[in-house]
C-alpha cells in the first residue's frame, strides 16, 4: 500500500478550514454554498464511522463583515468583539447545516493556557474523547474573545495540529485557498513547482513555506501550515494541504486519490506535546 492508499484506512480525522475558504473575498460574508458542501462531506465521513473534528477559522472575519467594519480591525478590543459576534454566527450556521444531515456538533474554544495548564489539558482531552465516543462532531476555534498575544496560538494551522496530537488523530487535512505546497509562493514566483508528497519534512521543505497570504483574511500563509505539518507528522498523523475551493476534495483525499500535498507521518519517540507548546 502506498502513502495515498493508506489514507483510506484513516479513522480519526481533523479538518481545518481557513477564513479564505469560508467567505467571499469581495464582501467577507459567508460562502454558504461552500459551507453546505463542507458540512455534507464531514457528515458523510461520520456516516462512514470515522471520528471527525472540524477546526474552523472565520470568527473575526465573519464578525467584522456582520458589523460592517470592512475588514479585520487592527485594534485588539474591536477584533475580539468581532470574534464574539462572528463565532456565534458561525456556530449557528454550522449547527443548522449539521442538523440537516442529522449530525450533532458541539463547540470547543481553546487558548494556549488550555494546554499549558495540566488540569485544563486533561479536561480538554476528556471532552474531545467523550464527544467523539458519542458521535458528536466537535467544532474548534481559538477563544479569540479573550486571547491576547501572550496566551494565543495566533493561527488555526498550529491549533489544528495541536488538537490532532492531543486526541491521537491519524489524519489532519488543512483546506486552504491554494492546491498545496509549492517550491515557493506561486503568487509571487510563477515558476514554482507543486510538491505532491513530503516524506521527510526537513529544512529544505520548511524553507519553501513563506508567510505571505493569498487573501486579506488569511493568517500565517504557508509558514504556519508547515509548522503544523511538523507537529502533526511528529505526533504520528499524516497531513494533507488541499484546496478548499471545492470541499468535495475531502472524500477524494480519503479515497486515496492524488489531491493536495501529503506529508507522511514520521513519529519521533521524543515528541512531547507539552514541551512543544511551552517552547512556542
Ligand atoms: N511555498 C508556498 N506554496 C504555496 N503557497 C504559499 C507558499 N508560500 C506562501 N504561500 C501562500 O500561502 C497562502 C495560503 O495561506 P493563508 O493565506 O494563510 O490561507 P488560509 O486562510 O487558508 O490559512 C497561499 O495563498 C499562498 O499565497
Ligand atoms: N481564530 C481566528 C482565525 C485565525 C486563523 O488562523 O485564520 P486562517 O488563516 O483564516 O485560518 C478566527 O476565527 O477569526
Amino acid at each position: 500500500m502506498n502513502f495515498r492508499e493508506a489514507l483510506r484506512e484513516k479513522q480519526r480525522v481533523v479538518v481545518k478550514v481557513g477564513t479564505s475558504s469560508l467567505t467571499h473575498a469581495e464582501t467577507g460574508k459567508l460562502n454558504l454554498t461552500r459551507l453546505e458542501i463542507l458540512v455534507r462531506e464531514l457528515s458523510d465521513l461520520r456516516n462512514q464511522g470515522k471520528d471527525v473534528v472540524l477546526v474552523s477559522s472565520g470568527a473575526i472575519g465573519v464578525g467584522s463583515a456582520a458589523l460592517g467594519l470592512g475588514g479585520k480591525p487592527a485594534e485588539l478590543g474591536k477584533s475580539q468583539a468581532c470574534a464574539a459576534v462572528g463565532q456565534a454566527r458561525l456556530m449557528m450556521i454550522y449547527q443548522k447545516l449539521f442538523m440537516e444531515y442529522n449530525q450533532m456538533s458541539g463547540q470547543i474554544l481553546m487558548t494556549k493556557n488550555t494546554l499549558l495548564n495540566d488540569l485544563n489539558r486533561y479536561n480538554a482531552r476528556n471532552t474531545f474523547q467523550a464527544l467523539l465516543q458519542m458521535g458528536v462532531i466537535p467544532i474548534v476555534n481559538e477563544n479569540d474573545t479573550v486571547s491576547t498575544y501572550e496566551i494565543q496560538f495566533g493561527d488555526n494551522d498550529t491549533l489544528s495540529a495541536i488538537v490532532a496530537a492531543l486526541i491521537g488523530a491519524d489524519l489532519l487535512i488543512l483546506l486552504s485557498d491554494i492546491d498545496g505546497l509549492f517550491s515557493d509562493d506561486p503568487r509571487t514566483t510563477p515558476g514554482a513547482k507543486f510538491i505532491d508528497l513530503v516524506e521527510n519534512l526537513d529544512e529544505h521543505f520548511l524553507r519553501m513555506g513563506k508567510a505571505t497570504t493569498g487573501s486579506k483574511v488569511g493568517t500565517g500563509g504557508m509558514a504556519t501550515k508547515l509548522s503544523a505539518a511538523k507537529i502533526a507528522t511528529s505526533a504520528g498523523a499524516d497531513m494533507v494541504i488541499a484546496n478548499g475551493e471545492d470541499p468535495h476534495v475531502l472524500h477524494k483525499i480519503l479515497e486515496g486519490r492524488d489531491y493536495g500535498t501529503l506529508f507522511a507521518a514520521n513519529p519521533r519517540e521524543e515528541f512531547y506535546l507539552l514541551d512543544y507548546i511551552k517552547n512556542m
